[in-house]
């Protein structure tokens, strides 16, 4: 798989005359980086994620691989295509074919690839999105979860540098989330560039190594404990401190954790927690 690095610069989109849902959006995605997207309801995930896909033109602005703009030619979205794969929020705008494997196999045929190869990058897809033994199944038939992961699976048939993936965990019950957050670190591992977009800030701290904030038409681009931690920045874009933040500064204050980095999820909280509090007990209590 080629690498390559995905930005928009000031992105001004407007659905209705007069209004602009992003006004002067940039964004920069370097290669093998976990970025989570972030904003409230309305403020222009979805809208940003299809400008880097390709699939909406803004108004102004570019999107630009290796420095390139994007053509807006057949044959220059085309190309776009096989950099960066969106994935669709509801799995049911997505998936149309009988089965499972004929869903995720209709990519890469149309790619013109040979049967084999269209098979081994299949497999190799749904083995990764842990739905291998789905295979066979009728598409309808599956739960919602399993329908996000067969989803994703068919974006990731096409092995693209770059995966936008609009809400994967939106909807999914707790074991679902732990599923497929352990198949978007398998992604990871195998060298994707994975972008989510999310409304959970817990989720961002605990599985991005960058943060995107999507307030008032622009982003806001940074390290998860930096952009997290900005609670000016938090309120503007209707977003919670992420509880991990909350907690672990507490528990500094108390002096129950070192000062500096905190954990950035609750069982890396817990498990700085017994040395630090065993610490401050008096040795007799010990
Ligand atoms: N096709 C469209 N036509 C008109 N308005 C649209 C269209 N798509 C999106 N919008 C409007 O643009 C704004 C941003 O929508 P978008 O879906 O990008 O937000 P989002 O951050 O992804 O929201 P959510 O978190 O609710 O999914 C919303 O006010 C929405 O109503």
């Amino acid at each position: 798989m080629s690498h390559h690095h995905l930005a928009a610069t000031g992105l001004v989109v407007g659905y209705t005359r007069g209004t602009r849902v992003l006004d002067g959006a940039s964004l920069s995605i370097p290669e093998g980086r976990r970025l989570a997207l972030l904003g409230a309801n309305g403020s222009g995930k979805t809208t940003l994620l299809r400008c880097l896909s390709g699939a909406l033109e803004p108004a102004r602005g570019q999107v630009t691989v290796d420095g390139v703009a994007v053509a807006r030619s057949r044959r220059g979205l085309q190309a776009h295509r096989q950099v960066v794969q969106l994935v669709l929020q509801d799995p049911d705008d997505q998936l149309f074919s009988a089965s499972v494997a004929q869903d995720v196999s209709f990519g890469p045929l149309n790619l013109g690839l040979p049967e084999p190869a269209v098979r081994e990058r299949v497999a190799e897809a749904l083995e990764l999105l842990g739905v291998g033994g789905l295979a066979s199944r009728p598409t309808h038939q599956l739960s919602f979860g399993e329908r996000k992961r067969v989803a994703i699976a068919g974006a990731v048939a096409m092995r693209p540098c770059v995966l936008l993936l609009d809400e994967p965990t939106a909807g999914l019950d707790p074991t679902a989330v732990t599923e497929a957050l352990a198949a978007l670190a398998r992604l990871g591992a195998s060298g994707s560039t994975v972008v989510l977009s999310t409304h959970d800030v817990d989720l961002a701290l605990a599985w991005a190594d960058e943060v995107a904030v999507v307030v008032g038409g622009q982003v806001v681009q940074g390290r998860p404990d930096d952009v997290l931690g900005d609670d000016e920045l938090l309120a503007r874009a209707r977003l919670d401190r992420p509880w991990t933040l909350t907690l672990g500064a507490r528990l500094q204050e108390l002096g129950l954790l070192p000062a500096g980095p905190l954990p950035r999820d609750v069982p890396g909280l817990l498990a700085a927690l017994p040395t630090a509090v065993g610490a401050q007990l008096p040795t007799s209590a010990q």
